[in-house]
């Protein structure tokens, strides 16, 4: 999946996997993550993703990194915040986007997540991938999860617990994304540095496959 792909599917609205409400299973999982009051949650992939309202709303501070500069303005109109816009220090071409949302910040990155450090992120307390893991193809997923873990410092010097959605299908009965990711490929990409406990499995449709038997995951990687 190269930036064109992504940039693409902005432009032509091919963009069915934003959801319009809040992300049940964020509101019921999101507890585990013993993020504290005020704490700050990191969004790799984050699209114009509602569910970074909703943790607004429950007082967290929330730092999102897109690809697409589109869907970054569409996050902050349609949540009726006129953002400011920093110009990266080093780099031209990434800029970030901050706004105020039920007194809490968000801090949106336009850039592609490798590009960035964990400087530019900053300490945060918790990582939520929703469609992010499951947007890469296999060939990246090592790179991507390194780089997630590399970018998600606390401030005591470990790396923040992550709630990660991941669906399961027969991957020869579709292309991805989003792509099917085994049990085995999660112990792979985690599981040299989280203890991984899966919340909960179950059987869920992909909109673009609807008759195909899908099961979603939902890992708490700490
Ligand atoms: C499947 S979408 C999910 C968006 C969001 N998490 C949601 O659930 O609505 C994946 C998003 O990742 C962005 N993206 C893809 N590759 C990226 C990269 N290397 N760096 C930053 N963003 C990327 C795409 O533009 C797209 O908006």
């Amino acid at each position: 999946m190269n930036p064109e792909f992504w940039q693409t599917r902005w432009q032509e609205k091919r963009i069915g996997f934003n959801q319009s409400e809040v992300n049940p299973l964020l509101t019921k999982y999101f507890n585990h993550l013993n993020v504290p009051a005020g704490g700050r949650v990191f969004v790799p992939l984050c699209g114009k993703s509602i569910d970074m309202a909703w943790l607004t709303a429950q007082g967290y501070n929330v730092v999102g990194v897109e690809l697409v500069e589109t869907a970054v303005q569409e996050f902050f109109a349609e949540q009726n915040i006129v953002p400011t816009v920093y110009q990266h220090a080093d780099n031209p071409i990434i800029k970030s986007y901050q706004g105020q949302l039920a007194g809490r910040t968000i801090t949106l990155w336009v850039a592609d997540i490798f590009a960035l450090s964990a400087e530019d992120i900053g300490f945060v307390d918790a990582v939520y991938d929703k469609a992010a893991l499951i947007a890469l193809p296999a060939n990246m997923r090592v790179k991507y999860s390194e780089q997630v873990r590399q970018l998600s410092d606390t401030a005591d010097k470990k790396f923040a617990p992550q709630l990660l959605i991941t669906l399961n299908y027969d991957q020869n009965k579709k292309n991805g994304p989003p792509f099917s990711i085994s049990n085995e490929q999660i112990q792979q990409y985690y599981g040299e540095h989280y203890q991984i406990n899966e919340l909960i499995n179950e059987p869920a449709t992909i909109g673009s496959a609807p008759e195909l038997k899908v099961t979603e995951h939902i890992w708490l990687l700490n």
